[in-house]
């Protein structure tokens, strides 16, 4: 079988026309302009990449994009002020603070400082709470652009296999939140799984969301799985630098009935889906109805 290549980079396109037609119309009725506020820490050039494709993408949809650049020796004092401003300012409904940090400063330590109803990043444990249990969250981009993929190509998951390869708090958790959400039997994997090829294996759904390029190769791949490889890896192939995922995907594709490509697949959708938290923080923040189609 070789696989249907699930593109990514087409459906987050009609998540950001769905997401400026909606912004478009709370304009238009409230006068409200959703905001969103991205803070970089440091000179990461990767992280430097994202935060300028977030930036211009906000914009493009009409809402209005707040970017604050940091040196890397700020302090934690310094940070927090800025959050708390964030969190006090009536234009801003969205704030991400852009991951890795330099190591005087705690990830989770800055997530709590953030307020929950602003957190598009969904990792505030208020969020993570009330994700888990089966209440209205602020729901992680990547996982919720995942679920949408997945929602768009299979219909209904209930009932089938899924394994989660990864149990970060950003990707993995949330990710099997959702899966369960939907009925799935879930099953999350991470470095400890004895015979991680066996337990993929079983799988009718494949998230690998690991950091480690190619690391699940085809012959773990059950004939006709659902293959979402969440994985963003910079190797150096043939002298010139590339993109992978986390799945081999020459061979996952021989097996698999549909994959999604690295790059063109679940990237693209962790930012339109980050745009539309924001459009959903901004309705909640003013009380008024969710955005259709856009949350989880
Ligand atoms: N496409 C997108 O929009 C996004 C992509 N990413 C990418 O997704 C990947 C994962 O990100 P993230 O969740 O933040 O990463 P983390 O490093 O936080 O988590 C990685 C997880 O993979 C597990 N793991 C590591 N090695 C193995 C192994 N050999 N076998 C099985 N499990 C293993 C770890 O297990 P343990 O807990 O036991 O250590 C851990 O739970 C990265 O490539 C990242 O760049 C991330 C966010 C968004
Ligand atoms: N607080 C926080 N939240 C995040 O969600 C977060 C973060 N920090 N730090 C880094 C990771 C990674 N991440 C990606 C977003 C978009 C693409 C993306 O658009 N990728 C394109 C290609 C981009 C390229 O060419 O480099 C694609 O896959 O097609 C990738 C990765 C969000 N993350």
């Amino acid at each position: 079988m070789t696989a249907q290549i699930i593109d990514g980079r087409a459906f987050a396109a009609k998540v950001r026309a769905q997401v400026a037609d909606q912004v478009a119309k709370l304009k238009e009725k409230t006068g409200i302009t959703p905001g969103l506020a991205v803070v970089l820490v440091g000179e990461d050039p990767a992280s430097q990449v994202y935060v300028r494709s977030k930036g211009q993408q906000t914009i493009e949809v009409g809402m209005n994009s707040y970017e604050h650049k940091l040196p890397a020796d700020v302090s934690k004092d310094e940070l927090y002020a800025l959050i708390d401003k964030l969190n006090n300012d009536p234009a801003v409904h969205g704030i991400l603070v852009q991951f890795p940090v330099p190591d005087h400063l705690s990830e989770t330590e800055i997530v709590s400082q953030i307020d929950p109803g602003k957190d598009v990043d969904g990792l505030h444990v208020v969020n993570a709470g009330l994700l888990a249990s089966g209440q209205k969250a602020m729901v992680s981009c990547t996982p919720l652009g995942c679920l949408m993929l997945l929602r768009d190509h299979l219909g209904s998951l209930s009932g089938l296999d899924a394994v989660v390869v990864g149990r970060s708090n950003l990707v993995g958790k949330p990710m099997a939140q959702l899966l369960v959400r939907d009925s799935c039997t879930v099953t999350i994997a991470h470095s400890r799984t004895k015979d991680l090829p066996d337990v993929v294996r079983r799988a009718d759904i494949v998230i690998a969301a690991v950091g480690r390029p190619e690391m699940v190769p085809g012959d773990w791949i059950k004939e006709g799985a659902t293959v979402i490889d969440v994985g963003i890896n910079r190797i150096e192939r043939d002298g010139k630098n590339k993109l992978v995922g986390d799945v081999d995907y020459a061979t996952a594709v021989e097996r698999a009935g549909a994959i999604t490509p690295v790059p063109g697949g679940v990237g693209p959708m962790t930012i339109a889906c980050l745009l539309a938290n924001t459009l959903t923080a901004a309705c909640r923040a003013n009380g008024l109805p969710e955005p259709e189609g856009l949350t989880a």
